[in-house]
């Protein structure tokens, strides 16, 4: 990598001749399939950015200039140019996030990775620049799937009313989200790209013209002062413009000098303009090129020459899902399901397959997926909205006034419950079972295994006059975890012996943390402290029989994989209470805190949601009561002289 090495920062990339732009275009690439192949990450994405991040940095003056990135999967090659070029550790504890992260470089300004919120950021950093009579330029970078998010429409709302207010706007339109980007934006994008030889067609145009004499000129003129009939006429990109937002494109993607040109002309237009570039994910990697599905949108590690996974994982949480919705969708006509840009990754694409009339690709748009999802349950179907836990988060108040309020029978989905770990702080699932808790009538079911989704799914999808909601972890799914009892509707996953007359632990056992939760209990055996284990199933409402068992045990001990913030625990504490039963409560989870990205073994450790961490605390409690229980003991046996 002879040029990219002697890149450290994007100034380095002044220098260059438009043939070394080329080369260290090719070098990027080679460099990120070679890194990514070894650590797994957003390799597609970033292979249709090199040109345009190299464009943009040379145009930008960063971090003097904003460059932000919407949802941030796509900011290797900005990575890259600013400095940081050690991607051995990507996405690892220690190493470089997977998105823009502000402790790794002042170039980097949004971390999150929850799509559609770059033009609102840009919309505020553009105002800020209004009122400190500061000349930074603001330029946000979205997607074409992102462009589908609600709040997308809502900041360009507010920044193609301000005319006068600079600010960049620049569309990488690759046709994708994961895969083929649906409704009509991107419909109204297909006609802008069908004329991607618009700017050429400009350029021969004034060309031709410019050299006939006489006519030419005048004609030119008058043809560029209607510039919008003209190009309406040849590029209708009526949306932009009616909007107020002056348009500048298809540009090239890919062509670095076009890109550029493009880029100057928007950074000197001095109020909204978008810049709407036609790239290609995947770009020069023919296994990415080769994937229908999503053009390797996010790999795991891989073969660099055949792209192939290096390994295989068992069967997944997701996969199971996937598989009992086909046979739900057999069973019953009235099931539909939904997504938000993430057929694949959320697994129904069997479903689609088999049922393509009743599933619904909503783009990347999950409020509206909530709403509408009340829709078709007011009208007569079930439907199944399948997400990630973490990006239902802002389809709060539409589950909340919509779907709860209405009393209509969705069924929520949450994939990557819990810590997922390598995606960084905002992609774990740890708020939902917090957040949801305040639903009126809406319940929530945790399975431990396999057997229990297919079970829970089926129990949720029967409830039609509340919302229900059915949540697991990421990844492959645990072994069987085989229940010995029941008490309400709680499966009793261990007993303490017979001999035992009031059990020293109650543990509540939540979800996917069963074999964890079994392996606390042995340990705690091992202290001589005893215990049972069970596992609600369903963790809202609290089950009713939880209270009379706690009431059985000298404490209990809650143990879920979401915030302890208002999480499961509280719930059963609060349950407690209000049954008037005053046995102490332990409640494990996670803890209310932003987590940097590391593998999910590793942030559980990190923050205690470990058996031998658990146990240890445990028999503290227990140890503590024995203390307090030796104390009111002695203090009752009479003095002896
Ligand atoms: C709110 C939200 N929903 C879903 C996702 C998952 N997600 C990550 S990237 C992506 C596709 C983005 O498509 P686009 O904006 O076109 O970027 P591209 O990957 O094509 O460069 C999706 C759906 C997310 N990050 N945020
Ligand atoms: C950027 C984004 O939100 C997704 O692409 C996410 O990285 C995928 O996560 P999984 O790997 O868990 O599907
Ligand atoms: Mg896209």
């Amino acid at each position: 990598m002879p040029l990219l090495t002697r890149i450290r920062g994007p100034r380095d990339l002044d220098r260059l001749s438009p043939e070394q732009l080329d080369q260290l275009a090719a070098e990027i690439r080679t460099f990120l399939v070679d890194a990514v192949s070894k650590t797994g990450g957003h390799l597609g994405p970033n292979l249709g950015v090199v040109e345009l991040t190299i464009a943009l940095h040379r145009v930008f003056e960063s971090p003097k200039d904003k460059v932000l990135w919407d949802t941030g999967h796509q900011s290797y090659v900005h990575k890259l140019l600013t400095g940081r070029q050690d991607f051995s550790k990507l996405k690892m504890k220690g190493g470089l996030s997977g998105y823009p992260a502000r402790a790794e470089s002042e170039h980097d300004f949004i971390e999150n990775s929850h799509a559609s919120t770059v033009l609102g950021w840009a919309d505020g950093l553009a105002k800020a620049n209004e009122v400190l009579k500061k000349d930074d330029h603001v330029v946000a970078v979205i997607g074409d799937g992102a462009l589908t998010g609600g709040m997308a429409w809502e900041a360009l709302n507010n920044i193609a009313a301000a005319k006068d207010r600079p600010l960049v706007i620049v569309v990488n339109d690759n046709e994708r989200s994961y895969a083929p980007t649906i409704g009509g934006l991107a419909n109204h994008l297909a006609t802008l790209r069908t004329t991607d030889g618009y700017e050429r067609f400009l350029a021969k145009g004034k060309d031709l013209l410019e050299r006939t004499p006489v006519v030419g000129k005048p004609l030119y003129e008058t043809l560029h002062g209607a510039k919008k009939g003209l190009k309406d006429f040849i590029a209708p990109q009526g949306m932009f413009e009616d909007l107020g937002l002056k348009y500048v494109g298809p540009i090239d993607g890919h062509d670095i000098d076009a890109l550029e040109s493009a880029l100057q002309r928007a950074k000197r237009f001095g109020g909204p303009v978008i810049v709407h570039c036609l790239t290609e994910k995947g770009r020069g990697y023919q296994p990415a090129l080769a994937d229908e599905a999503d053009r390797f949108h996010a790999v795991g590690k891989i073969h660099p020459d055949t792209g192939l996974p290096v390994s295989t994982s068992g069967l997944d949480w997701t996969s199971v899902f996937g598989e009992e919705m086909v046979k739900l969708g057999k069973e019953r006509e009235d099931i539909v399901a939904i997504t938000a840009a993430m057929l694949q990754p959320v697994g129904l694409d069997k479903f689609a397959k088999a049922f393509p009339e009743r599933v619904y690709d909503v783009g990347i748009a999950e409020q509206h997926a909530a709403v509408s999802a009340a829709g078709l349950a007011t009208g007569g179907l079930h439907p199944v909205f399948a997400v990630y836990a973490t990006f239902l988060n802002r389809a709060f108040d539409q589950v909340l006034m919509d779907v709860a309020l209405h009393k209509c029978g969705v069924t929520f989905v949450l994939d990557r419950a819990g810590v997922t770990g390598t995606d960084g702080a905002s992609h774990n699932g740890m708020w939902d079972m917090s957040i949801l808790q305040v639903v009126p009538d809406l319940r929530i079911a945790a399975p431990r295994d396999a057997d229990q989704v297919r079970a829970q799914l089926r129990e949720a999808v029967e409830v039609e006059d509340a919302p229900t909601v059915v949540r697991f972890s990421k990844g492959a799914v645990g072994p069987a975890v085989t229940a010995v009892g029941r008490i309400g509707g709680m499966d009793v996953l261990r007993r303490p012996a017979d001999t035992v007359v009031r059990p020293d632990v109650l543990l509540v056992s939540v979800g996917a943390l069963a074999p964890m939760c079994l392996e606390i209990a042995d340990l705690l055996d091992a202290q001589g402290i005893s215990t049972t284990v069970v596992d609600p199933r369903w963790v809202k409402p609290v089950d009713e029989a939880m209270a009379p068992l706690a009431e059985q045990h000298r404490v209990v001990v809650t143990v879920e994989d979401n915030s302890r913030a208002g999480g499961v625990g509280s719930a059963i504490s609060q349950a407690l209470r209000d049954a008037g039963v005053d046995v102490p409560l332990r409640d494990f989870g996670i803890p209310p805190r932003f987590l940097d990205h590391a593998s999910r073994g590793e942030v559980m450790a990190e923050i205690g949601l470990t058996a031998p961490d658990i146990a240890r605390q445990v028999t503290g409690l227990v140890s503590k009561l024995d203390g307090r229980f030796e104390e009111s003991r002695a203090a009752a046996e009479p003095a002896r002289d």
